[in-house]
């Protein structure tokens, strides 16, 4: 049984990332000083400036209860049940996927042209496809005030995630969630479709890392037989709904560029732009007829 808590801030940081530590947690300095402000209400100051303030009893034992959920393997952010993407606080649920630095890539890539369509005129549509907690339309709509957004998912759960993130954010009035298998029940036109749909292929997803094969969504994850099936469905059903000069834009796992280009030029979309991660590593496409 791991030792009592002390209650004086600093101590008591000290104490659960040498917990984290002695179990092998790959940054128990970092991911202790979350558990720790969270459940206390504390901030990195304080416990600089007060390391004797004491935590409370109460507080104590959620941070005791949640340093043994991270030592039993539970990723931090899901104990937390949030994590930031793009500057925003995303709520996470069972239902959706833990949103990843790798997708703010997407973001990114995207973002001044869809800028760049609210100048020219006064609106930008966004179709988030599979949008999960709702992260790459949130964002996208937190820096672009004249854009709408559609998030579709086919998880209820997801979407009523992603519902309360827009409604937390104050971006509820622009956000729409729509229950539907890809574009089975979307209607309308976009001047831009995103999405980060899942991308492993079925027969890896059990050789994930623990911290995803076991807490993130499998229906966020699986992308059918090789991985590519949803970006055929995309490619496919993208023109019915797209804007004369929209864009689609598209997460992408590391080795899949080649083959993904190929789906999209089959459907008569041209590579507009390929975009790496901060690892280096290729990540997001852009296609336009
Ligand atoms: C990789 S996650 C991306 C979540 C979020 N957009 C993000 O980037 O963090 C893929 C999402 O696609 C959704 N999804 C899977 N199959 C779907 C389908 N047939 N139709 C609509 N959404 C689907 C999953 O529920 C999941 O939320």
């Amino acid at each position: 049984m791991a030792d009592a808590l002390p209650a004086a801030l600093g101590p008591l940081l000290r104490a659960a990332r040498a917990r984290l530590a002695a179990a092998g947690i790959a940054d128990p300095a970092l991911d202790s000083r979350l558990i720790v402000e969270h459940f206390s209400g504390t901030a990195r100051a304080q416990a600089i400036a007060e390391p004797g303030r004491s935590v409370e009893a109460a507080a104590l034992a959620s941070i005791d209860e949640a340093l043994r959920r991270r030592v039993a393997g539970e990723p931090v952010h899901r104990i937390l049940g949030y994590r930031e993407f793009y500057g925003l606080r995303l709520s996470l649920s069972p239902d959706t996927l833990e949103p990843r630095p790798d997708t703010e890539t997407l973001v990114d890539a995207v973002l001044p042209f869809a800028k760049a369509t609210a100048e020219r005129l006064g609106e930008c549509r966004i179709l988030d496809l599979g949008t999960g907690t709702g992260a790459i339309a949130l964002a996208l709509l937190s820096a672009v005030p004249a854009a709408t957004a559609t998030g579709v998912d086919i998880s209820p759960g997801a979407l009523a995630t992603a519902m309360r993130n827009a409604k937390d954010l104050g971006l509820g009035g622009r956000f729409k969630a729509l229950h539907s298998n890809w574009f089975e029940k979307v209607s309308g036109r976009y001047h831009l479709i995103a999405a980060n749909p899942p991308y492993i292929a079925s027969r890896d997803i059990e050789n994930l890392q623990d911290e995803v094969r076991d807490f993130d969504p499998h229906r966020a994850l699986d992308g059918g037989v090789d991985g590519l099936v949803p970006y055929g469905i995309i490619a496919g059903g993208a023109e019915g709904f797209l804007e004369a000069q929209g864009k689609v834009a598209v997460e992408i796992g590391h080795t899949q560029q080649s083959e993904v280009t190929a789906i999209f030029a089959r459907a008569g979309y041209r590579l507009a732009e390929a975009r790496r991660d901060l690892g280096g590593n290729d990540r997001v496409l852009v296609f336009e007829r």
